[in-house]
């Protein structure tokens, strides 16, 4: 065999013209992902979202041989219906659909008109478990042209349980890609100033709307087990910081604003104090009014709405509180699209 030089014309002129290199400016996928939600409250959809979210080794971290006969024969075959009855009373009837899932394509579409005059922007939303799936929309932004991709897993406070997770699947659809897009990722944006704005003006919003000023404000962040934490997880830290600029923003006293964790799951101890543990024991101290904030959730769903929206409420009732407010998360409000909008600008610079 003979090996042809470039040096060599009579070789060059039969291997035809050089290609250029030229290649077409791509456009750029923005990606919003957030957890991730059943398709129906029924027994099926309700077992094939809680499957996929409880098999994910981020989430349970146990030895796979000791964990799936536990979710396989009991989890699986006890939380399906529970859960599906706590899904049925928030559900969206209007869309047939949660709210997570409402909430967050209503903040693609804002986000998308936001982004209007960048032409190159193509924005687009999925779910880590359940639909639409993160590989079927990083396909769909490929096939649209976008040689990249904006990452924005939807959590201000990073988790290996929810924010690398959020990534690990986008990567994994690139897997199979030949083609693959290069991938940036938002950062947790549990400090950013614009984040701690829009959660302050929306307190004091929903706060002067209501016929009494709580005792106790709580900021309820859904937990995670202690050894994550303990292993390196920086959640807890993050949620500890957002309180603590929220504080300062709001001018409140340490015993004003608390920090708590709710939506334990399993046997293992989670991060403390618990959210209805205080609920309770607040009501039991003789405190008559609060009102509770999930600045960890960027949409309402049912850990919010079912959860604190009236499992808390109920908790603190009994218990001999009489006034309760549930302040609903930034969803697709103004202050919280500013939040989304100001992470994006900036995470496309160089991009765009
Ligand atoms: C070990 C189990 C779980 C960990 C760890 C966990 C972490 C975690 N989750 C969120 C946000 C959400 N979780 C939601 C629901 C939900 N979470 C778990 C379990 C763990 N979460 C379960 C089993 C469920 C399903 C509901 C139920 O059966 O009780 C939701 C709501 C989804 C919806 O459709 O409304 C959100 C959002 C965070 C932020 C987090 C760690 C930081
Ligand atoms: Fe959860
Ligand atoms: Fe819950």
């Amino acid at each position: 065999m003979t090996l042809s030089s470039p040096a060599d014309p009579k070789a060059a002129k039969a291997a035809g013209p050089l290609p250029t290199g030229h290649v077409p400016a791509g456009k750029i996928g923005v990606m919003l992902i957030n957890l991730g939600t059943p398709d129906g409250t029924d027994f099926k959809p309700m077992w094939r979202y809680l499957r996929e979210f409880l098999s994910d080794p981020r989430v349970i971290e146990l030895n796979k041989a000791i964990w799936y006969p536990i979710l396989y024969g009991l989890v699986l075959t006890t939380r399906p219906k529970k859960s599906g009855a706590n899904y049925a009373r928030i559900w969206n009837r209007e869309r047939d659909e949660s709210p997570l899932r409402t909430y967050t394509r209503a903040q693609s579409e804002k986000l998308g008109q936001a982004l209007g005059g960048l032409p190159e922007i193509v924005v687009d939303w999925a779910m880590r478990y359940g639909n639409p799936s993160t590989a079927s929309v990083a396909q769909r932004l490929v096939e649209q042209g976008c040689d990249r991709i904006l990452s924005f897993p939807l959590y201000p406070q990073y988790s290996a349980t929810t924010t690398a997770t959020a990534n690990d699947q986008l990567f994994r659809a690139l897997m199979k890609m030949r083609a693959a897009p290069a991938i940036r990722s938002v950062p947790p944006y549990y400090a950013e100033p614009v984040y701690i704005d829009a959660l302050a003006r929306s307190i004091e919003r929903h706060l002067a709307s209501l016929d009494f000023e709580p005792e106790v404000v709580i900021t309820s962040y859904h937990g995670i087990p202690k050894p994550y934490s303990d292993k390196g997880d920086p959640y807890q830290a993050h949620c500890l910081e957002t309180t603590r600029l929220l504080r300062e923003k709001l001018g409140w006293s340490d015993e004003k604003l608390i920090t708590t964790f709710q939506s334990r799951f399993g046997a293992q101890e989670w991060l403390q104090p618990y959210t209805d543990k205080t609920v309770e024991k607040l009501g039991h101290d003789g405190v008559k009014s609060i009102a509770i904030v999930n600045p960890g959730f960027s949409v309402d769903c049912i850990e919010t709405l079912d959860e604190i929206g009236r499992e808390a409420a109920e908790t603190f009732h009994h218990a001999g509180g009489e006034k309760f407010a549930h302040i609903p998360c930034l969803n697709d409000s103004a202050e919280g699209m500013a939040v989304i909008e100001a992470m994006v600008r900036r995470e496309l610079s160089g991009w765009v």
